[in-house]
């Protein structure tokens, strides 16, 4: 998502950065830039209109007519109108009542509601919180089923609610079942419709009315672009919505939305959707979204992704025994481990500045079949072969690659990959015997964990 209105900023950033001064005329031509570059992405008109016109106004003004790099200063000023529309700062959930505390899901029909509910669980959980888990979509019975499965996967209770229930008795009895599972948070998954209709607003309002809800979360895909903001100011006026929560966003959606939702309604974006995964919800930031929409990437966002994958003690560990020429199979495997842990690291390098354009980068992915053959190779060898790779001859080979399901071939690829990393290490660190300072061997350490 992005790819393109980010390459169209790009082009206009390039162009104001090669003018020594800025001419009205200039400003002018690369503003029309991105008033094309915007609706070509599906914002709403109105919103690229207001937004152009803000830019505008600033941009010929003294602050950056005077200044030394004109360039720049119109490249700061397109990212704090940028941020500014995406809603300044992250507003997170208000949890505050008594409880149990009520979060409402609400949204069409395959927006990811019930993927959502489970998402967000997950996250409570990690915060700390006991989320459970109510599904009063009983039209689809399946999403029932489904939202059952999920909550099983998340490790947080599901309320079950009896044959031909309907929503509101559902929502009553849940409320018992969270005292009774000393739970602080309900998670109500609501039915969706293809469009938005009557009986569904007013079923949505008698549920709002029974919980009392202290969110009432829109989930939208973003997929739909201009749809998805229609939607949204339909909801808003019917329930009062305090958030929304766009889903999607991995996908190849021109981002319309993203950037058109919190303009037109009014409505913070609290959380976005990245992917099938059930950990794949992310707050949405607005500065780093803003970041990441001008191509400036989002540091931030790349490392608390690999912050949360990477186990640092283990990180150090590891490190400590490269440097110590220690290092075995045994420890090449937790390694790979964590490598497989990290999962999208195509997702990680999207997040990095100037990553974005390059294509053979974008391309890249952790190939994770590689990885589990490695991992069933090493774990098919003896605990002396992996203290003593040296000892491995083909024979050995033979029955290491029958023993994993591998070729002969795999298992000299691993273990080519191991003397390559233990040899590039000895030449790092000088197989520990470099009397470097504490912080030269802290650098040479970043250069090898960059996380
Ligand atoms: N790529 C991607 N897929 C998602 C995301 N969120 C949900 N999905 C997928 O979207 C599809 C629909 O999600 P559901 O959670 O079943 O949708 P729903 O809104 O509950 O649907 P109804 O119960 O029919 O109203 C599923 O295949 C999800 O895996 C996301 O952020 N990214």
């Amino acid at each position: 998502m992005f790819e393109n209105l980010t390459a169209r900023f790009e082009k206009v950033f390039r162009f104001l950065k090669g003018q020594g001064k800025l001419t009205e005329a200039n400003i002018k031509e690369a503003l029309r830039e991105v008033r094309l570059a915007l609706l070509e992405a599906d914002v709403n008109y109105r919103v690229v209109k207001d937004f152009v016109s803000r830019i505008q106004e600033r941009a010929v003004g003294q602050e950056v007519m005077s200044s030394l790099t004109p360039g720049q200063q119109v490249i700061k000023i397109v990212h704090e109108e940028l941020i500014k529309l995406l809603g300044e700062k992250a507003e997170p959930l208000s949890l505050k009542g008594p409880s149990p505390v009520t979060v409402l899901l609400v949204g069409l029909q395959g927006s990811g509601k019930t993927t959502t509910a489970a998402k967000l669980a997950l996250k409570l959980k990690k915060d700390g919180r006991h989320p459970c888990l109510v599904p009063a979509d009983v039209y689809r019975p399946a999403a029932i089923e489904q939202l059952r499965v999920l909550a099983g996967q998340v490790g947080v209770p599901c309320y079950e609610p009896g044959q031909g229930e309907s929503p509101e008795s559902i929502v009553k009895a849940a409320l018992n079942y969270a005292g009774s599972q000393r739970c602080d948070t309900l998670i109500v998954d609501t039915a969706g419709r293809l469009h938005i209709d009557r009986d569904l607003m007013e079923e949505l309002r008698r549920l709002k009315q029974i919980l009392s809800p202290e969110e009432i979360l829109l989930v939208v895909d973003a997929m739909t672009g201009q749809d998805a903001v229609n939607v949204a100011e339909a909801f808003h006026k019917e329930l009062s919505i305090t958030g929304v929560i766009l889903t999607k966003l991995d996908g190849d959606a021109r981002g319309g939305a993203a950037l058109s939702v919190r303009a037109v309604t009014g409505c913070p974006i609290k959380f976005v959707g990245v992917g099938e995964k059930l950990d794949a919800l992310e707050i949405f930031h607005p500065d780093r979204m803003s970041s990441r929409i001008l191509g400036m990437g989002d540091i931030l966002s790349a490392i608390e992704k690999a912050q949360e994958a990477i186990d640092q003690e283990e990180a150090e560990r590891l490190f400590k025994k490269l440097q110590e020429d220690s290092f075995t199979l045994e420890d090449f495997r937790d390694q790979l481990r964590q490598l497989r842990r990290l999962g999208s690291l195509d997702q990680i390098l999207k997040l990095l500045p100037g990553t974005g354009m390059l294509k053979e980068l974008r391309n890249m992915h952790v190939d994770m079949k590689e990885l589990i053959h490695a991992e069933a190779i090493i774990n098919s060898m003896t605990k002396e072969e992996r203290r003593k790779p040296e000892i491995i001859n083909a024979s050995r080979k033979r029955r290491i690659a029958r023993g994993s399901g591998t070729s002969v071939q795999e298992v000299n690829r691993v273990l080519r990959s191991f003397e390559q990393m233990r040899k590039m290490m000895r030449q790092m660190v000088g197989t520990g015997r470099s009397s470097g300072t504490k912080a030269a061997k802290k650098k040479k350490r970043r250069a090898f964990f960059p996380f």
